[in-house]
């Protein structure tokens, strides 16, 4: 693969290219027939078919309230979870939303009926921010959330966000923002003192000012206030306002010079022993994810997830946060690294110009969809719902933005975490979100997709290959529903890479690749006891669905799955099906 650098400088960010082959978008669709029944099966390298079609049903959607029903009992070994089951119930295959929304826990939700509330309102992933609180605190989170998860039939997945190493505010003279005049001048100290003194902002790192000169600009929270460096006295910097604005507690600030970031080493790791501590703490209490601050390479999430080989039973997933001009530059090599990608605007608005924001989420979300990685977008897509019950027309749009990108994922911070509309905020983004991704089948947007190879070996091109063709078809003839089997997630992920119309349902016996596959666009993941006769599997996969009313005679279900060589089977076969149900 040939991927063009990303970024030059923070102040030149360009469009990255992928030299990949454009893969099987047939304009041509086959509506207005019935499958009776079709199998293609690639096997040895050939393509075998056969069946026949006519009268293909395309089923409508109910478009009925999404309200799913509260304290409904579910039986703690339920296979399909409550909301899932409930909006197929109520909506159909055509009306479930494909991207999956990511709430941050805070004071505003931390209770169990706030926390049920967001399980209903469609929160697939749960993420405490180790920044703040004790872990006494995230521990009863997580625990409310297993609990609901177990008692209440929900699937919710808990991710931690490391606090990382990142050089802040750590006093600048209030309790809340101080609002700073242009001219007046403040003292920038690593010095540590007891309690507060005007004009001067304690920093947590002493070396916060190595390699900064007189005339630098210290820009506060990507613009809340710019001042400029008048005299440096041993550490500590004597700094003039010459844009006005505000300090917040905790407020980060970068310095640029002629226009350009002030690129530093800090050498601070990008895990500190705080992290690892609540890394251990994550994995005791059982989380799904962790979300890696300040990552500058692909060593440090290398590092964690070899750490977590070793330590944890279960394979919990590791996302780099993208929140630095050199995590930009050295994009494609983390994404590769990682299990998923958290596109973290807040602190990338500290490092990178404001406007710059916009395509660089774009370049980030199509490096990771052509790497095959789940990508969450973050921070202030609602942030006046902080405050206010609804949002202003510009973050709907900024919503729709990424959803038309195609991210995985959208994260809620302050919304959910603390502010006073965190269930009005998911349902914004739940109803945006679903008329987004209406809109986008509607134009047929998902054939523009064209996916790089990125199998190397025969089997994984056949399986990759097998995905994308499984992904075609279910487009062309209009499929209810795909089915897939899968152990670690893999043959999911290649799927839902493809963005398909209908939902993927993703069977698997695995737990931690459930939980993981929460993150990914338009799967639905199911717990089922699967063995390896792939007949068996399936069969089980259609009784299951129809023992739950989920789908009915005239449904039609493109099935694909990859069964291992056996003593009794010595070929390894992957299928594509297509059932009806009768
Ligand atoms: N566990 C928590 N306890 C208290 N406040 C929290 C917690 N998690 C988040 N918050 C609050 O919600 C805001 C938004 O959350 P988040 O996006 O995680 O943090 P940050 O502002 O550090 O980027 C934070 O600024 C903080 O005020
Ligand atoms: C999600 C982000 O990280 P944090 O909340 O830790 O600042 C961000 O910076 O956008």
């Amino acid at each position: 693969m040939v991927l063009k650098s990303m970024v030059a400088s923070a102040s030149n960010l360009s469009l990255v290219n992928f030299a990949g082959n454009p893969l099987f978008f047939s304009k041509n669709r086959v509506f207005g027939c019935r499958v009776v029944s079709l199998e293609f099966c690639f096997n040895k390298g050939r393509w075998k078919g056969s069946g026949s079609l006519n009268n293909f049903k395309v089923r409508a959607a109910v478009e009925l309230g999404v309200e799913g029903s509260k304290s409904k009992a579910s039986d703690a070994t339920s296979v399909l979870d409550v909301v899932s089951e409930g909006e197929l119930t109520v909506k159909g295959f055509a009306g479930l939303r494909k991207t999956k929304l990511v709430c941050t826990v805070g004071p505003s939700c931390s209770s169990l009926e706030e926390l049920e509330n967001l399980a209903l309102g469609g929160m697939s992933i749960a993420r405490l921010n180790m920044c703040h609180g004790t872990r006494e605190w995230h521990r009863d989170v997580i625990r409310k959330i297993k609990k609901l998860n177990v008692e209440k039939g929900f699937c919710i997945s808990v991710m931690i966000d490391t606090e990382g190493s990142q050089i802040h505010v750590i006093d600048h003279g209030a309790s809340s923002s101080v609002k700073v005049e242009e001219g007046s001048i403040w003292h920038f100290t690593a010095e540590h003192f007891e309690g507060s003194r005007p004009f001067t902002v304690q920093t947590n790192y002493r070396g916060f000012s190595e390699d900064i000169e007189v005339g630098d600009e210290l820009v506060i929270d990507g613009g809340m206030a710019c001042f400029e460096v008048i005299e440096k006295i041993g550490n500590d910097l004597h700094c003039k306002c010459i844009d006005a604005g505000l300090l917040l507690p905790g407020a980060k600030f970068s310095f640029w010079r002629d226009g350009k970031l002030v690129g530093r080493n800090y050498k601070l790791p990008t895990l500190s022993t705080k992290d690892w501590a609540d890394i251990d703490f994550g994995i005791a209490e059982g989380v799904d994810f962790f979300a890696l601050s300040f990552v500058n390479d692909a060593d440090s999430v290398k590092d964690l997830k070899n750490y977590l080989s070793t330590k944890s039973t279960k394979s919990i997933k590791v996302l780099a946060k993208i929140e630095s001009l050199e995590s930009l530059h050295k994009l494609e090599e983390i994404v590769r690294a990682s299990d998923g990608i958290m596109v973290a605007r807040g602190d990338l608005g500290v490092e990178i110009p404001l406007e710059q924001i916009p395509t660089v989420q774009e370049d980030i979300i199509y490096v990771c969809r052509q790497l095959n990685k789940p990508v969450i977008v973050a921070s202030q897509l609602l942030e006046s719902m902080v405050e206010y019950p609804t949002p202003t027309r510009a973050e709907v749009a900024d919503v729709s933005e990424a959803v038309r990108q195609y991210a995985d994922a959208l994260m809620l911070s302050g919304e959910s975490a603390i502010g006073s509309y965190g269930r009005k905020a998911l349902a914004v983004l739940d109803m945006t979100s679903s008329r987004m991704e209406s809109w986008n089948r509607e134009e047929n947007r998902q054939s523009l997709l064209n996916q790089h190879q990125l199998g190397v070996s025969l089997p994984e091109c056949i399986t990759e290959q097998i995905c994308n063709c499984a992904v075609e078809m279910a487009n062309n003839l209009g499929v209810d529903a795909i089915f897939v089997y899968t152990k670690h997630g893999h043959m999911a992920s290649l799927l839902s890479r493809n963005r398909p119309n209908p939902p993927i349902f993703a069977f698997t016996n695995d737990e931690s690749t459930r939980m993981a596959l929460n993150l990914q666009w338009g799967v639905v993941p199911l717990l089922l006891d699967l063995s390896d006769d792939a007949e068996s599997n399936i069969s089980k996969s259609v009784q299951l669905m129809e023992s739950k009313g989920l789908i009915s005679q005239g449904d039609v279900v493109l099935v694909v799955s990859d069964i291992a060589p056996t003593r009794s089977t010595p070929v390894a076969l992957q299928s594509i099906q297509v059932k009806t149900i009768i």
